[in-house]
């Protein structure tokens, strides 16, 4: 698919297959054009040039079909402050027509499987960004969804929340076989936690493999004894690396401080 806004060719003949049950990770700096698919993938944008079928589902034709196997946290806030935790997953569950007699269940697993049970009838507001990612995480999951979509969804969090947020998708990965893509500019997280991942660069894909796979042939390549990293691997392909790109990317990134823009 490609997608073009303006001058701007944001997504440039990217072709793509994510399978069914991996973590699969589309990565990239700023700009590279990771959001502009998922919201092709989400059927937010129209597909002008290209398709996307989700599990056989043609997003141009069936957006609802598409839409109903969807679960997606975008990268904007979408917890409501004002409400408590479980309020915020209850209107998930209306919005996405959970049945009003399997409602109360399904927001109590989706809470239960997030670790906020205990603090579900607090105001979002008083949570930490932590606890606010994994509330957006359960009102996604609400749905039951085939596919989780993310959308940088540890951005602005200290490394240990960083972590809680990974292991309650793999937890519930595990459980439900629920397919998952995920976008990030953090490669140490994505080595760590995708099955394969998708390097972005200015609209096209540059590399395609698992980490390991990624990092043994860029060894391969330089014909020496040390240990590339994913980052290294990204800077071979794209000519430059991650922090070298946009220059302000970094501080516009930490404006996505939760806990406060919730408050
Ligand atoms: N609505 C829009 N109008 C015009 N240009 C846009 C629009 N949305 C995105 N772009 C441009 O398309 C390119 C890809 O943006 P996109 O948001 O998909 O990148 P990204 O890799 O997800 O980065 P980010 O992490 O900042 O969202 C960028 O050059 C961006 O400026």
């Amino acid at each position: 698919m490609s997608y073009v806004f303006g001058e701007t060719r944001a997504v440039d003949r990217v072709d793509l297959r994510v399978g069914a049950g991996e973590v699969f990770g589309l990565l990239g700096p700023n700009g590279a054009g990771k959001t502009t698919v998922i919201r092709c993938m989400t059927t937010l944008l129209p597909v002008p040039s290209g398709k996307v079928t989700v599990f056989g589902h043609d997003a141009a034709k069936e957006a609802m079909a598409v839409r109903r196997l969807l679960g997606y946290v975008p990268q904007q806030l979408s917890a409501d402050g004002g409400l408590t935790g479980r309020e915020n997953v209850t209107l998930f569950a209306r919005v996405f027509d959970v049945s009003r007699k399997e409602r109360a269940a399904r927001v109590q697993q989706a809470l239960e499987a997030v670790d906020l049970l205990e603090s579900a009838d607090r105001l979002a507001k008083t949570y930490s960004g932590g606890m606010v990612r994994r509330l957006e995480l359960a009102q996604a999951l609400v749905s039951a969804p085939r596919l989780l979509m993310l959308d940088e969804p540890t951005i602005g969090l200290d490394p240990i929340a960083r972590t809680s947020v990974w292991e309650h998708i793999d937890a519930v990965r595990r459980a439900t076989g629920m397919t998952v893509l995920v976008t990030t500019h953090y490669m140490d997280e994505a080595d760590q936690y995708c099955d394969r991942v998708a390097l972005m660069h200015r609209g096209r894909i540059r590399a395609l493999g698992t980490p390991g796979e990624l990092k043994a042939d860029l060894r391969e390549r330089r014909a020496d004894d040390s240990e590339p990293t994913l980052e290294d691997v990204f800077r071979d392909v794209a000519g430059s690396g991650l922090g070298d790109e946009g220059g302000d990317f970094r501080s516009v990134r930490s404006t996505r401080r939760t806990a406060t823009r919730v408050g």
